[in-house]
């Protein structure tokens, strides 16, 4: 597996135990994170004008200086801007003093429309905004429009984050080391990074495997073996069976869109639960999906009781209120056969006074898993102090909701992030902006109920749910409503299952 996501941290100490195994010490992973820089921008500008190399101070900076070196071998037209010296006895200061051009100093960058640029000013060890001389080169090379090509990362890009705290370059490609970092996916990195490149410069994979890392890039590598597969001899109640329930009469759309989507999924039985005024606007426009009148926590404890749904979802187009909480927790207290329950939209926003007794009904071991699908928004109101924590990176604070509701959280956006109490975390980076429309998490809540259902465990079903909706999404494009995702998954469920 090559989906863990390492922390600049965790990539310090990959590198230090990288040299202390050999066969490269610092400068040799030096030389050849460098050689494997100089390789792209010779592959992907061969008919380039000059090239700019811009050197920090720090290691990224002789990564650069290896940079300049090789590509001056190769005879390309090379400028050197360096904005210091590198600290003496340094990785980087050996780097410099192999190379044969002369630094001429970043404050007086300059470049001739056609150039390229190499940016090795700051990558994992950024510590605070550009400022002074490097926030003006960032500022001349955009004016310019130069084509930039980020060493590690671009700089102004926190590896942990992906945040910009002050001027980032624009990157055309970024070339990085071992494994990518949370800030090539995190936004708004991702949008600075252009195209990511992980070059192998001989950190082994059992390097990488003796850190315990708890990041990955979501993808089926993270649960393709867990995605649930019908026996040959299967029924359709071993296949799971998903209960949604609807809103009012003005707004049952919602609850049918993910309850198409579940069934979808694979879920071997759906029924939408509605109330009774209703019944006859969901009746109108449901054919394989069951139908059952639920008004009260009674009539839910009964259908519990008879049906044994494996999984529910509560929050679509339901309601804010007490009826919305009573079910949550009549769910969550259900004894035996519920997998999960599914909470979104209004039923997350019914939990605002009292997220408390939300978690606390999800902290048996044994009950149902509760599974959280908030945007930014619902997830300021169930976890306002992580949500205003300026600190604390996108999966940190989704690792630390999940681990106070003791459930999994999928928190949405452009860079959804799915944290399990365990601490693991999953960034999603096929995310497509079609799935911008109004029912497009409907959906999603309905396929992780419908995975869940068919007894995925919760943290894979929700990675594979956020892949799935994204990736369909994807190849549906232009145009797309929610109505078209839960047919748009069919393509993308038969390839995986056609995977070997
Ligand atoms: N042996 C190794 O450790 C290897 C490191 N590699 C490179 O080394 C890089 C990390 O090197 P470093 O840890 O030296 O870190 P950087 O080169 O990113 O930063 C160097 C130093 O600059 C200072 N600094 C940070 N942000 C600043 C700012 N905005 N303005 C002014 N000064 C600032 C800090 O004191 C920081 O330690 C990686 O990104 C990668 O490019 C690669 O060569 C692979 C091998
Ligand atoms: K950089």
């Amino acid at each position: 597996m090559r989906i863990e996501l390492l922390s600049p941290a965790e990539m310090g100490e990959a590198d230090k135990r990288a040299i202390e195994a050999g066969p490269f010490d610092g400068i040799g992973l030096m030389h050849n994170a460098g050689a494997a820089i100089a390789r792209e921008v010779l592959a992907r500008y061969p008919a380039a004008g000059p090239v700019h190399v811009l050197c920090g101070p720090g290691n990224n900076g002789g990564d650069g200086y290896v940079v300049a070196r090789l590509l001056a071998e190769s005879g390309a037209a090379v400028s050197l801007w360096a904005s210091g010296p590198p600290r003496a006895g340094s990785d980087a200061a050996i780097a410099a003093a192999e190379c044969p051009l002369e630094p001429l100093p970043l404050a007086d960058f300059s470049a001739a429309p056609g150039s390229i640029v190499v940016d090795a000013l700051y990558g994992a060890g950024l510590s605070k905004p550009l400022d002074g001389e490097a926030a003006r080169a960032v500022e001349r090379v955009a004016g310019l429009g130069l084509p930039v090509v980020a060493v590690d990362l671009p700089s102004g890009i926190s590896g942990d984050s992906g945040r910009a705290t002050g001027p980032a370059f624009y990157a055309e490609l970024t070339v990085t080391f071992a494994r990518k970092k949370p800030g090539h996916l995190l936004m708004p990195g991702r949008g600075h990074c252009g195209e990511v490149v992980v070059a192998d410069i001989g950190i082994g994979d059992a390097v990488i495997g003796g850190l315990q890392v708890r990041t990955f890039e979501n993808g089926p590598a993270l649960w393709l073996t867990a995605l649930p597969v019908p026996d040959v001899d299967t029924h359709k109640y071993r296949r799971g069976h998903v209960g949604v329930f609807s809103g009012g009469p003005a707004s049952t759309g919602a609850a049918r869109l993910s309850a198409l989507a579940a069934a979808r999924s694979g879920a071997g039985a759906v029924t939408v639960l509605s109330p009774a005024n209703a019944l006859m606007v969901n009746a109108a426009h449901l054919t394989s999906i069951m139908l059952r009148k639920i008004d009260d926590t009674a009539e839910l404890e009964a259908f519990l009781a008879e049906r044994r749904p494996s999984a529910l979802v509560l929050g679509p187009g339901f309601g804010v209120g007490e009826k919305a909480r009573d079910f949550a927790l009549a769910v969550l207290g259900a004894q035996g056969g519920v997998e999960g329950l599914v909470l979104d939209a209004d039923g997350l926003t019914a939990f605002r006074q009292q997220p408390d007794l939300l978690f606390a009904a999800a902290a048996p071991k044994d009950g149902p898993a509760l599974v959280l699908t908030p945007h930014d928004g619902e997830f300021a109101r169930l976890f306002p102090d992580l949500a205003t924590d300026e600190v604390l990176s996108k999966p940190e604070r989704a690792r630390k909701a999940a681990a106070r509701c003791h459930g999994i959280v999928i928190a949405k956006g452009p860079d959804t992030v799915i944290a399990a109490p365990d601490g693991r975390a999953a960034i999603n980076a096929n995310g497509a902006p079609w799935l911008a429309t109004a029912g497009s998490g409907d959906v999603l809540a309905g396929l992780v109920a419908g995975l869940l259902a068919q007894g995925m465990p919760a943290f894979e079903a929700a990675c594979a749910a956020v892949w799935m909706h994204a990736e369909a999404g994807s190849h549906f494009g232009p145009g797309l409503i929610a109505e078209d995702l839960p047919l748009a998954l069919v393509p993308v469920l038969r390839a995986l299952i056609a995977e070997p």
